[in-house]
This record gives structure tokens, C-alpha cells and sequence, in this order.
């Protein structure tokens, strides 16, 4: 949170004044030193795959959804976009600047344009302001915490009227409330997976360091969509072995992966 790719391209060149011109040090780099097509809006685009993974589960798709999203910069901003583009109705956004809501679909090009010339949703004409801090309570299909980590607590898990929260911030849920809303019903898309468009794209944007190559954004969205699909698929599975939630099964998936390394590498199970 709070960077972007000039942050990337200083540490690039930080890095490489000791140790020579070296662009797979770091990822998220502007495209002139490196950087992917495509990174920018890779994370918002994982969220967009990974929402329509978990709904076509759920026998539905975008089109017609409800979404809250909490945070409009890199990840809530893109997120926006596409599922916009998706025919899914934003109905409720929030950043740092406040809060606004539209019941009927936030025109979200417009509130694009209106965030480039003010630096926040706070004053766009086209919905109403509201209190920042009923945003998560906010009546929608899903909820899509874009922001900090730790926003839904014990004090607030009970309020959610959404069935599915997306989990495209780092860490939003905290487990008493992961606990209140299982309890509930609510269905949560886990961080690591939901968001994990981003750290995907930053692997391809190494690989293509790595390589000398470049490859276009088509393929780049290409991959991600395909790297997305097989995760929910590995991470369902996960669940159904186990008889466990999607946060336990994206964890187990991973660790499982880890260990069985660690062990063919010849350490002790
Ligand atoms: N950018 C990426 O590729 C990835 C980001 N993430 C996570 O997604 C989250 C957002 O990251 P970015 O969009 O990159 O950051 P960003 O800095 O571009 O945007 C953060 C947004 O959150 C808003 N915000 C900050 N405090 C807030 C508050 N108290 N209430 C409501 N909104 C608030 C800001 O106004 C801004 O709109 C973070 O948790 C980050 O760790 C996770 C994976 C990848
Ligand atoms: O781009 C990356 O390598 C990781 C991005 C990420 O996961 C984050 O910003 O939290």
C-alpha cells in the first residue's frame, strides 16, 4: 500500500548502483525499466477471476452482483473497473477521503476520472456521501475489503449483509471474525488466493527479466486467468479432501506444496 512503480524503479536503481544493472530484483517496475504489461492491473483483474471462480461455484456470475469495495487505489480501483466492465453493479466504494454510495450502480468511469482529478471519491457527484465507517455494513452480494489489513473484527462481523466477501486486501479478516462469519454463512474468498493476481504477475514480469523478453498483455492476461482458474480448482479439491473452508484449503494447498519439496530435497518429514 502507498507505492507504486516509481517506488519499484528507486529500488531498482539502488540495488543496481552496487550490483549492476539488475531489473529482476524487483517487481511492479515501470514498463521503460522492466516492468510487465499488464502488472498494474493484475491484482484488481485476480480478483476479478478469482470472484467469478467462486460464483460460477455458486451457480452465478457477476452480471447483476452487488459489490461494496473498501480502498480505490491500485487493487479497489482496477477491481472496480473490471467487474464494471463485467456487468456487476458497484453500489458503495470507500478510500481514505470518504464514502459514497449509489444503489443503482456507481458510474465508475466517471468516479475514475473524478479520483485522477481530486485524489479520492470524497465530492463525486454522481452518488451520495455516506459514513466511511458503515461501508462494510452496507447492504450488497459482495463485499470487497481493498484497504487495510484487520477491518473486520469482532465489532463489526456481525453487521455484514453480504454472502461472499473477496479478500483483496492483505489480511482484512480477523479470525474472530472469520469464526462470527462462517457462523453466519457467509462464504470468504482468502487473501492468498484472492489476491494473489498480483505476486502471479510479478512472477512473470521476473520470468521476463530473467529471459531478456517481453511478452504482450494479451498473453500476460491470458496466463493469469488460466493460473486463477487452476488455483480455485486445486484449492476446491483442497476443501473437499479436508471438509474445510476455502481459507484452511488455500493454506493446506500451499503448505502441502512446501513440504512435499522439502522432503523430496531429502529432509525429514
Ligand atoms: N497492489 C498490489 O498488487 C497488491 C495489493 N495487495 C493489498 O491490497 C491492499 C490495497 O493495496 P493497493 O491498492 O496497492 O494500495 P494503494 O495505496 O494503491 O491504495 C490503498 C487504498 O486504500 C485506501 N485507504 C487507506 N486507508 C483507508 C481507510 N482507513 N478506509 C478506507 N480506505 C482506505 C486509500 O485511500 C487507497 O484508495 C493492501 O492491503 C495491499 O497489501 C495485495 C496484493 C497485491
Ligand atoms: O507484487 C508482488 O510481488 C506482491 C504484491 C503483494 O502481494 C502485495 O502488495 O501485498
Amino acid at each position: 500500500m502507498g507505492t507504486n512503480p516509481q517506488t519499484m524503479a528507486w529500488i531498482l536503481d539502488e540495488y543496481s548502483k552496487f550490483h549492476g544493472y539488475s531489473p529482476a530484483v524487483v517487481t511492479g517496475k515501470p514498463i521503460d525499466l522492466g516492468g510487465s504489461l499488464g502488472r498494474d492491473a493484475a491484482t484488481g483483474r485476480g480478483v476479478l477471476f478469482a470472484t467469478e471462480a467462486l460464483l460460477n461455484e455458486h451457480g452465478k456470475s457477476v452480471a447483476g452482483q452487488r459489490f461494496v469495495i473498501q480502498g480505490f487505489g491500485n487493487v479497489g480501483s482496477w477491481a472496480a473497473q473490471l467487474i464494471h466492465e463485467a456487468g456487476g453493479k458497484v453500489v458503495a466504494v470507500s478510500d481514505i477521503s470518504g464514502a459514497i454510495k449509489d444503489k443503482n450502480g456507481i458510474d465508475i468511469p466517471a468516479l475514475l476520472k473524478h479520483v485522477k482529478e481530486h485524489k479520492g471519491v470524497k465530492g463525486f457527484g454522481g452518488a451520495n456521501a455516506i459514513e466511511s465507517s458503515s461501508i462494510l455494513a452496507e447492504d450488497c452480494d459482495i463485499l470487497i475489503p481493498a484497504a487495510l489489513g484487520g477491518v473486520i473484527n469482532r465489532e463489526n462481523a456481525n453487521d455484514i449483509k453480504a454472502k461472499f466477501i473477496i479478500e483483496a486486501a492483505n489480511h482484512p479478516t480477523d479470525p474472530e471474525a472469520d469464526e462470527i462469519l462462517s457462523k453466519k454463512g457467509v462464504v470468504i474468498l482468502p487473501d492468498i488466493f484472492a489476491n494473489s493476481g498480483g505476486v502471479t504477475v510479478s512472477y512473470f514480469e521476473w520470468v521476463q527479466n530473467i529471459q531478456g523478453f517481453m511478452w504482450d498483455e494479451a498473453k500476460v492476461n491470458a496466463e493469469l486467468k488460466k493460473y486463477i482458474q487452476q488455483g480455485f480448482k486445486d484449492v476446491k479439491e483442497m476443501c473437499k479432501t479436508h471438509n474445510c473452508d476455502l481459507r484452511m484449503g488455500a493454506f493446506t494447498l500451499g503448505v502441502n506444496r512446501v513440504a512435499r519439496a522439502t522432503v523430496l530435497r531429502g529432509w525429514e518429514a
